[in-house]
């Protein structure tokens, strides 16, 4: 049985563990699928390419309202997925082949891998490691409701939606998150009749209420939306298998070429026989961590989708970068308090900072948020003063004819402390950044307005102006 210093399960964010400060140590690398994880292969940075491409046709749908006529001529399907893919696979393949061939102290192991004991592990290649520490990093997977799976219809998530041989006519979207939010916009940007179908009553509902209400309100503009109203029954359009129908609660009946299932995601907790490693995990399969990332089991950390509540990546990546500190300085029980100015810190271990954790929701217009909505400031208790500037309040909203597009910041009444920022509208998650910097480093609304220049007459005026017009 081979004995390693470090075992990471996953190559999503657990390869980025791995820099030259970890060149001496002996490490395992275990991955059952494409190396490099969700983020790089099915998620974050495909998704995004795609969207750019559907905000460049929408750009061109919509230029006459600027005096500009211009016609989409022809979206080349074939051509953006090979642009996006293109990219991104020799990427995935390269990081495998540097893992293997070029970093003497690694081993790739490629197979699914489970605990049989403690910090010991089947690679799911016939061979059993053990490891002084290990880490999970194995990230999730989309949720598939039952309904789809009893009916046996053919359904598509993001792991494969990207790659479809040719743009369907017409996309069901299952779902009301990001996920369908995000691809909802890219196929009908590329001229796809897409329907969402969500159980709720809003599209985005973990959303600021008054963000979540106007982006469903677009959307009804845009999309056959059909909310609070669940899915009964799931079948194929024809006998051959080929389209799909939904049927929902109030008997309506949606059809479609192809079906999207976007519902939620199930950390891959489940799928390691934790409890042989004496690593707990919860009812939703999540591996259940602390502030350091540790396990239950000694020696074991988690990160990223499998253990946390956020599934982000930049979440991800704070949480690796937390567990890499852990790892190399080695003092499991050590968690006396972080202090970063103190000069023996270093001994101890990191803990986790998840304050002002930010999300963006890359569809059409685009939403960023951060911190407390209004109605989680106000069940708080807090005394709030709350400010929604439009963007077509600022110079370059007039510019760009913005009628949708607004900031909303929650401030503490007295103290200008920043509770929670959202904004929905052109460039919103780089909008949004001053407000997470401010918040991340404790500036009040009126010393984050009123102490520096705000460029003229760039967008973010927009975010000055709601923090000069809240009521402190
Ligand atoms: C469509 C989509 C778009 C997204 N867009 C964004 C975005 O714009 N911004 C953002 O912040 N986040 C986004 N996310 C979320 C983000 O992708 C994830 O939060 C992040 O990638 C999680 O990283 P991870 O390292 O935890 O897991 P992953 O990157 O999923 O890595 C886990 C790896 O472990 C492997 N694995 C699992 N179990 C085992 C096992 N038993 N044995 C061996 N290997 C195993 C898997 O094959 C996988 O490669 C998006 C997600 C999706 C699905
Ligand atoms: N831009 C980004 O950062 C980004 C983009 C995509 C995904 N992600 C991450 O991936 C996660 C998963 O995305 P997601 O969109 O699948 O999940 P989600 O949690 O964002 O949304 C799922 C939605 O589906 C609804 N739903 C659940 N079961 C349903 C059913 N049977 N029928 C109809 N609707 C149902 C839920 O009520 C929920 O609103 C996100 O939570 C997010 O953390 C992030």
């Amino acid at each position: 049985m081979t004995h390693f210093d470090i075992a990471i399960i996953g190559t999503g964010s657990g390869n980025s563990i791995l820099d030259e400060r970890f060149d001496r140590k002996k490490v395992a690398i275990l991955e059952e699928g494409t190396f490099g994880g969700t983020c790089l292969n099915v998620g974050c940075i495909p998704t995004k390419m795609y969207v750019y491409a559907a905000e460049v046709a929408r750009t061109i749908t919509e230029s006459s309202k600027l005096g500009v006529d211009a016609t989409l001529d022809d979206v080349r399907w074939h051509d953006i997925v090979k642009r996006v893919f293109g990219r991104i696979d020799p990427i995935s393949a390269g990081g495998e082949r540097y893992r293997t061939n070029d970093c003497a102290n690694v081993t790739v192991y490629r197979g699914h891998a489970r605990f049989v004991g403690a910090r010991t592990i089947d690679t799911g290649t016939g061979e059993v490691i053990t490891a002084d520490q290990v880490v999970i990093a194995a990230g999730s997977r989309p949720t598939i409701p039952a309904e789809i799976l009893d009916a046996g219809v053919r359904y598509h998530t993001n792991d494969d939606i990207m790659r479809l041989p040719a743009l369907p006519e017409r996309l069901v979207i299952l779902g009301s998150g990001f996920i369908a939010a995000e691809f909802a916009h890219v196929f009908s940007a590329l001229g796809v009749q897409v329907s969402i179908l969500g159980r709720s009553e809003r599209l985005l509902r973990h959303l600021d209420r008054d963000i979540s209400d106007w982006f469903t309100e677009l959307a009804h503009r845009k999309w056959d939306v059909h909310l609070g109203n669940p899915m009964v029954a799931a079948r194929a359009a024809d006998r051959g298998g080929a389209g799909i129908q939904i049927e929902l609660s109030d008997g309506t009946v949606v059809a479609g070429d192809e079906l999207l299932v976007a519902v939620g995601r199930t950390p891959n907790g489940d799928r390691l026989d934790a409890a042989l490693g004496g690593v707990a995990v919860d009812e939703s399969c999540r591996v259940i961590v602390d502030e350091y990332q540790r396990t239950t089991a000694e020696g074991v950390f988690a990160l990223g989708d499998v253990s946390s509540p956020y599934q982000l990546k930049h979440v991800a990546n704070h949480e690796m970068r937390v567990v890499q500190h852990n790892l190399l300085h080695d003092a499991w029980k050590d968690t006396d308090a972080w202090d970063n100015t103190a000069v023996d810190s270093v001994s101890r271990l990191r803990r986790t900072d998840h304050r002002f954790v930010p999300s963006a929701v890359f569809t059409d217009p685009q939403i960023a948020e951060v911190g407390m909505t209004e109605e989680q400031a106000r069940e708080a208790g807090l005394d709030i003063t709350v400010k929604v500037q439009n963007y077509s309040d600022v110079a370059y909203g007039w510019a760009m004819e913005d009628d949708e597009g607004f900031c909303k910041v929650i401030a503490e009444r007295g103290t200008g402390r920043l509770l929670g920022a959202h904004v929905i509208g052109a460039q919103a998650p780089t909008v949004i950044q001053p407000l997470i910097q401010a918040m991340s480093f404790g500036l009040s609304a009126q010393d984050m307005a009123t102490g520096q220049y705000w460029i003229h007459p760039a967008l973010p005026e927009v975010v000055e102006n709601a923090l000069l017009g809240l009521d402190i």
